[in-house]
């Protein structure tokens, strides 16, 4: 996709992007690349790494794919150690793996609880420590965008353990700005609203029906596409934002702002209708 940042925005950058595979990280990976990035992506899954690597290898950019579990302390570590031995020094990182599945709260185990937390938070803190470890030692500038939700902020039914830990990420974003920005590090975030990947449909929802109503939720009545994300997290990595720390940048064609108001339900209706309705209701 053409757009008007300069070709090499992203030149002499090492992005790590964490489930680069599939998804929206495969869409931010072959952007990166395609704006003069080195990319390096992991995953549990062997063949989308590989299949991402190839396509941005066939546009002419230059990535690698490590199979890792972010879950794992030690093969997160493992995992830096390996990208820096194949493309130099990670400078940029995108906290985008994570787990998330629908359910009522009463019926989660133990072990569902871990899979989403263990890969949503401690996967993003993991990778995040290990970046500024590096980069404090090394006296490196770096930056760290990691993937929240809008529900982060006001919660969600039914996706619990995904709300606990996309608000812990949207905690350790804040607060690490405030402890790392005097040494050159900036940390931000992007919470997204519904943008149609596999990973989150196959996951997240249920059948047309309730697609559509998801649709009619969003102010501009479509969803996200990963392009979009992509060009808004080049600008994040980019020096084009190096005023920007701290901040959470929601990203969701209005939704999250059109669910507080009591009175928003009126835009699901025909505005000749609202307006028929509300004439009515004025005083004689
Ligand atoms: C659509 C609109 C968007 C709105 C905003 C949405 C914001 C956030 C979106 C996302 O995060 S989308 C990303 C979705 N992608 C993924 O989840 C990819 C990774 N996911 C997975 O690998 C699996 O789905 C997993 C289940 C999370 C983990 O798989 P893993 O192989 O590691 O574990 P399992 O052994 O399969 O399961 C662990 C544990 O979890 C229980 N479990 C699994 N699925 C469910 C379910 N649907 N409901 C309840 N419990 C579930 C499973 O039974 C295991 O528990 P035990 O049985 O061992 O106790
Ligand atoms: N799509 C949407 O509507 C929204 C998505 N988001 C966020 O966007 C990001 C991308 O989601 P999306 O692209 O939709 O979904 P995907 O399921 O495609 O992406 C998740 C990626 O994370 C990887 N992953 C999962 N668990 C681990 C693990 N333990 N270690 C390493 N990698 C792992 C997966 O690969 P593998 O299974 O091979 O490990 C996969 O590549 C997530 O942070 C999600 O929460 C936020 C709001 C809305």
């Amino acid at each position: 996709m053409s757009d008007s940042f300069a070709p090499d925005l992203l030149a002499d950058q090492h992005i790590v992007v964490t489930g680069g595979g599939t998804g929206l990280g495969r869409a931010m990976a072959l952007r990166f690349a395609d704006l003069g990035a080195a990319v390096t992506i992991n995953g549990r899954r062997p063949d989308p790494l590989a299949e991402t690597v190839r396509d941005i290898e066939a546009a002419g950019g230059a990535a690698e794919g490590i199979q890792c579990n972010v879950r794992d302390y030690e093969a997160v570590q493992a995992f830096f150690e390996e990208a820096e031995d194949r493309q130099g020094p990670v400078t940029r990182l995108v906290n985008n793996a994570a787990a998330n599945f629908l359910a009522p709260t009463e019926d989660i185990s133990p072990n569902g609880f871990d899979a989403i937390v263990q890969t949503n938070l401690y996967g993003s803190f993991y990778c995040t420590q290990a970046c500024g470890q590096r980069w404090l030692e090394r006296d490196a500038e770096g930056v760290v965008l990691s993937i929240a939700t809008t529900y982060a902020e006001t919660g969600s039914a039914y996706v619990v353990p995904s709300a606990m830990s996309k608000a812990g990420i949207v905690a350790m974003t804040r607060s690490l700005a405030a402890e790392w920005g005097s040494e050159g590090i900036r940390l931000n975030a992007v919470a997204p609203g519904p943008f149609p990947t596999e990973g989150a449909w196959d996951r997240l929802v249920p059948d047309d029906d309730l697609e559509q109503k998801m649709r009619e939720r969003v102010p501009v009545r479509r969803f996200g596409e990963p392009e979009e994300l992509a060009t808004l997290a080049s600008f994040l990595l980019s020096d084009l934002s190096a005023f920007m720390n701290g901040e959470v940048v929601t990203f969701d064609g209005g939704e999250a702002l059109a669910a507080g108001g009591q009175f928003n339900t009126f835009t699901r209706m025909p505005r000749r209708q609202v307006k028929a309705l509300m004439e009515q209701m004025r005083p004689e």
